[in-house]
């Protein structure tokens, strides 16, 4: 069979609509044309039709995506700043931090794509589908002229299309106030999770600074290892872009019988080193010093843009600007994941989501986009999870969901034995964001319908329901 393309590593043009061969084609006859064209070009050797930069979350289910189109082989180069394959972010904060005797997730088990079911893959997956992986040799330039960039050991790669996945990285607390002593840690990737690990084994006294995501999965990770646990955040409550201040309170009064300490409403001002030169101590505005051998800051992440300013960010959101089909402004160049700003449809506003379930299909439909005559355009409803006190011999495991929008008033039901359920209402009493915690899986299967259909509800009606059953019941029946 002849190759998909005679063509096929000569570079298309840099247009976001071009409509490639969708042919299979052969590994052997792509290679082939590999080589042919390789020693015809000038860039002799650098020529790549398709290009990802990052190899995070996104970029695994790209790749999946690639193959499943049969367009990966021979064609695809990853280059990566990690050094190991794509993998599920979350697992970092969940089961990669369960106690040592309680069989905490460690690589291969959880690269992409298992957490949602799909294969595991590993280095060898990549090989085996013939897509090219640059580990650890980040991408440091781009040139939009000639199509090129160039990683840090000097790689000049020339691309065809171009996928842009860096996500995010942490903010961190500034060096002059002891944000970077040794004992301090930030969590993103695999690396840091060691580090972090590496710490607590030998933890006495821990410290979160941050009352959001991080914190609190860290911190009821650091329950688990029976840790003298210390959370600070400068808010009234945890979670506060999500839960309200009722559900907040019911989480918060479990960590407590778990062991946690909260000190609310206070931001840091220095955290100061031991003779050892670690981590010792975390001093608070309010003149309070707490002692800590070990201090995890989650204090929010930001996005990679660097080096693609030029490409055009948006000013409100952050991140690289893209329209309904990922496309940047430049044609041939495209975002996901948590670095692009996309039109969030379902509200008419433009957002960035700092989440797994847009970074995997926010992937899937670009890379749709790219190889098919796909023009439906991305339409997502926002979907945020978290699992906490997982580990086995816990006295009680801890999973909500969300979707939609938190906006408007929320209306709370049931009493947390396990289930709570919220539900915000506009002021026409249409349905914008719902909240379910320990809801069986035909409970929690129900909610993305009830956020994306935004039914007008009786307000009266479920305010009163007696269980978070009824409730359910209650919407569902608006439909
Ligand atoms: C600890 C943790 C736990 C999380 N838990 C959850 C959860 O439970 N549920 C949920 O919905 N979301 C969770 N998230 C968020 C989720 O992981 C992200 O939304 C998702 O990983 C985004 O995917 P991405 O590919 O856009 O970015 P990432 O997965 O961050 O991947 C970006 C990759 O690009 C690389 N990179 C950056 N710059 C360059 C460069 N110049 N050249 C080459 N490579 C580069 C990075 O090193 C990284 O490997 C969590 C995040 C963290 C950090
Ligand atoms: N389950 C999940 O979806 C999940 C889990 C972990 C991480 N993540 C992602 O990882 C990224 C980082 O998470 P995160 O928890 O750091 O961000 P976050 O935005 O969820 O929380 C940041 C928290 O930091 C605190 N804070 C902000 N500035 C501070 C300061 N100067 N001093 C002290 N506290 C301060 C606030 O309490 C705030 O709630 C985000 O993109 C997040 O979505 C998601
Ligand atoms: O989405 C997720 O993926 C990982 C894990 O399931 C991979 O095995 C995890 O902990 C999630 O929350």
């Amino acid at each position: 069979m002849a190759c998909c393309s005679s063509s096929s590593w000569v570079l298309k043009p840099r247009t976001s609509a071009w409509s490639p061969c969708r042919r299979p084609p052969s590994a052997a006859g792509c290679r082939r044309s590999l080589i042919v064209a390789a020693s015809t070009s000038k860039f002799a050797n650098e020529n790549r039709e398709y290009v990802i930069v990052g190899g995070g979350n996104a970029a695994g289910y790209a790749a999946r995506t690639f193959v499943e189109h049969g367009m990966a082989d021979g064609r695809l180069c990853i280059v990566s700043k990690e050094a190991v394959a794509p993998y599920e972010r979350p697992a970092l904060t969940k089961g990669y931090l369960f106690p040592l005797d309680k069989k905490p997730a460690r690589l291969p088990g959880f690269h992409t794509c298992v957490g949602s079911g799909g294969d595991k893959q590993n280095s060898e997956w990549y090989t085996e589908h013939g897509i090219e992986v640059l580990y650890e040799d980040p991408v440091v330039a781009l040139d939009i002229e000639n199509q090129t960039l160039t990683t840090l050991t000097g790689k000049i790669l020339k691309y065809g299309s171009l996928i842009i996945s860096t996500g995010c990285t942490t903010i961190r607390l500034p060096e002059n106030i002891g944000g970077f002593l040794p004992g301090v840690h930030y969590i993103r990737d695999v690396a840091d999770a060691d580090s972090l690990v590496s710490s607590l084994v030998k933890a006495k006294k821990v410290v979160v600074i941050g009352g959001g995501y991080i914190g609190m999965e860290v911190a009821a990770a650091a329950a688990g290892w029976n840790l003298d646990t210390t959370v600070i955040f400068p808010e009234e409550h945890i979670m506060p872009r999500l839960f309200t201040p009722s559900i907040a309170q019911r989480y918060e009064k479990l960590y407590q019988e778990n062991g946690m300490k909260f000190i609310k409403g206070v931001l840091v001002d220095k955290l100061a080193a031991g003779p050892d030169g670690r981590v010792a101590s975390v001093s608070l505005r309010d003149g309070s010093i707490i002692e800590a051998d070990t201090v995890i800051v989650g204090i929010g992440a930001k996005p990679v843009v660097s080096p693609f300013e030029d490409i055009g960010l948006n000013k409100n959101v952050g991140g690289i600007q893209v329209d309904s089909l990922f496309r940047t402004t430049v044609p041939g160049i495209f975002a996901i994941g948590d670095v692009a700003a996309f039109p969030l449809k379902i509200y008419n506003r433009m957002a960035r989501v700092e989440h797994v379930d847009h970074a995997r299909k926010s992937a899937q439909h670009c890379v749709k986009t790219l190889l098919t005559a796909n023009t439906q355009p991305y339409d997502y409803l926002p979907f945020f999870y978290s699992r906490v006190f997982e580990y086995e011999g816990s006295s009680r495991k801890v999973w909500w969901q969300f979707y939609g929008d938190n906006v408007g008033d929320a209306i709370e039901i049931g009493n947390f034995d396990p289930k709570v359920a919220a539900f915000w209402l506009n002021s026409d009493d249409r349905v914008k964001g719902v909240f379910l915690e320990s809801g069986s899986p035909e409970e929690f299967a129900i909610l993305p319908t009830l956020a994306k259909s935004q039914p007008v509800v009786d307000r009266a009606k479920l305010q009163s329901a007696s269980s978070v059953e009824e409730a359910l019941e209650i919407v569902k029946s608006s439909l």
